[in-house]
């Protein structure tokens, strides 16, 4: 887990003002690479771009407008007037499709005074953070660029993903990314955390990475997100050198970072806010993601009226409705008690369905990690270890599997437990 507040690029932790005025025209700003703490300090904040503007940009808003008790209560009344621009990139984190943003008021609930224009542009990049969404790979800017590659379902489509169970509909397919690390180290400058790093993720898949405390698994993350640059190698996104986070590329953490003035409903609705989608329609959309995660009767609660469980599942709504090529995910059930995570872990891989994303999942808990995975990469002693084919992945079934119950053995002796 990486709970630094150093800047590794150049925008820095300041992140949060700093950010608000940069978001347009795809200028990537607040997305030139750098890591930013999260609201929290720890794993808090969706997307990689959230990384580099996160949630200090949050505060800041909510400084100058609301705090979610604000948002709620009938009887605030307070007024906040914030620039629609801006707050869409802090939130999800898509410096780009600014222009395609109109301000719009947030009508967070029907019976709140609290009277605010919100950008969902600029409230993005304070969340799940793809500032940089100047799309390095299709020369596009982050989210439009994403719709653009959605809907190609070429021969690099990836194969529909079965599901475990559940009857909800498949997403519409998008096109998986291809995550390549050659020859990478990866840390901070002075302090590498992993070194060499050779590891090909093909489009579509699942990657689960499991290793003990401090062994890197967040830093990679990170660096396949964008928020820091690889110490030495590359590190590619379809061939292209991952240099900033991007909106195809989504982040979930540990903590939810659901933006706390908003509604569910709204939270879901920022990366489509960014793509440009009418409002009419992008609340249709995020309705249906709600209804997707379980969460269709409180659609107009906010975050924090919520369960733990059901934020983190709000905020896997909000991470797969701008439909992103890549979901990098640092323990994001990590929290949650044992039998909500194994529903989270149904529910994912029923909203991963048909999607195609490729997925790439840190977890302390080996036998998610066997459960979710195509393949499962062991980090330790500062470089990856091994990365093996998982056997009946994502078959609840299979735990009895003698060549999953090897597989168990050797990734528990890899952790030296
Ligand atoms: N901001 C930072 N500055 C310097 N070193 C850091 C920083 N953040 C993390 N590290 C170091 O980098 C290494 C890898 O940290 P990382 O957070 O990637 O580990 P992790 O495997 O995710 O750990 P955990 O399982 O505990 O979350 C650790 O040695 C850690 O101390």
């Amino acid at each position: 887990m990486s709970t630094s507040s150093e800047t590794t690029g150049t925008t820095g932790v300041s992140g949060a003002s700093g950010t608000t005025d940069t978001i347009g025209g795809g200028s990537a700003a607040a997305g030139t690479g750098s890591e930013a703490p999260t609201a929290s300090g720890t794993k808090g904040t969706t997307s990689a771009a959230s990384g580099a503007t996160g949630m200090t940009g949050a505060t800041s808003k909510a400084s100058g407008a609301t705090t979610p008790t604000d948002a709620t209560s009938p009887t605030s009344g307070t007024t906040g007037t914030t620039d629609p621009a801006s707050e869409v990139s802090r939130a999800i984190g898509t410096t780009a499709a600014t222009s395609k943003v109109s301000g719009q008021t947030d009508a967070t609930s029907p019976t709140s005074r609290t009277t605010r224009t919100t950008n969902p542009a600029s409230e993005a990049s304070r969340t799940t953070g793809t500032t940089g969404a100047t799309s390095e790979d299709s020369g596009t800017t982050g989210v439009t660029g994403t719709a653009a590659q959605a809907s190609d379902t070429g021969p690099g489509a990836a194969p529909e993903r079965p599901a475990s169970g559940g009857e909800a509909p498949a997403a519409a397919p998008v096109r998986g990314t291809r995550l390549t690390l050659t020859g990478a180290g990866l840390g901070r400058p002075g302090a590498p955390a992993v070194s060499g790093v050779d590891l090909d993720i093909a489009p579509g898949e699942i990657l689960t990475v499991v290793g003990s405390s401090g062994c890197g698994k967040s830093t990679l993350l990170r660096t396949l997100a964008g928020l820091l640059p690889p110490l030495d190698g590359t590190v590619e996104q379809d061939g292209h050198p991952i240099t900033a986070p991007a909106a195809d590329r989504a982040l979930v953490f540990q903590e939810d970072a659901l933006l706390p003035w908003r509604t569910l409903r709204a939270n879901v609705e920022l990366p489509l806010a960014i793509k440009g989608v009418p409002r009419t329609e992008r609340r249709a959309q995020a309705e249906s993601w709600l209804d997707r995660v379980g969460l269709a009767d409180r659609a107009r609660h906010l975050p924090h009226r919520v369960s733990g469980g059901q934020r983190q599942r709000a905020q896997l709504a909000r991470a797969l409705a701008g439909a992103p090529r890549a979901v990098l995910m640092d323990e994001p059930f990590g929290a949650l008690d044992a039998q909500t995570r194994s529903g989270m872990q149904d529910l994912l891989v029923e909203v991963l369905r048909g999607t195609g994303a490729t997925v790439v999942f840190v977890t302390h808990d080996v036998d998610e990690a066997l459960f979710l995975g195509d393949r499962v990469a062991l980090l330790g002693a500062g470089r990856l270890t091994a990365v093996r084919d998982i056997p009946h992945p994502r078959d609840r079934t299979a735990h009895e599997d003698p060549a999953r119950l090897a597989l168990r053995r050797e990734v528990l002796t890899s952790l030296g437990t």
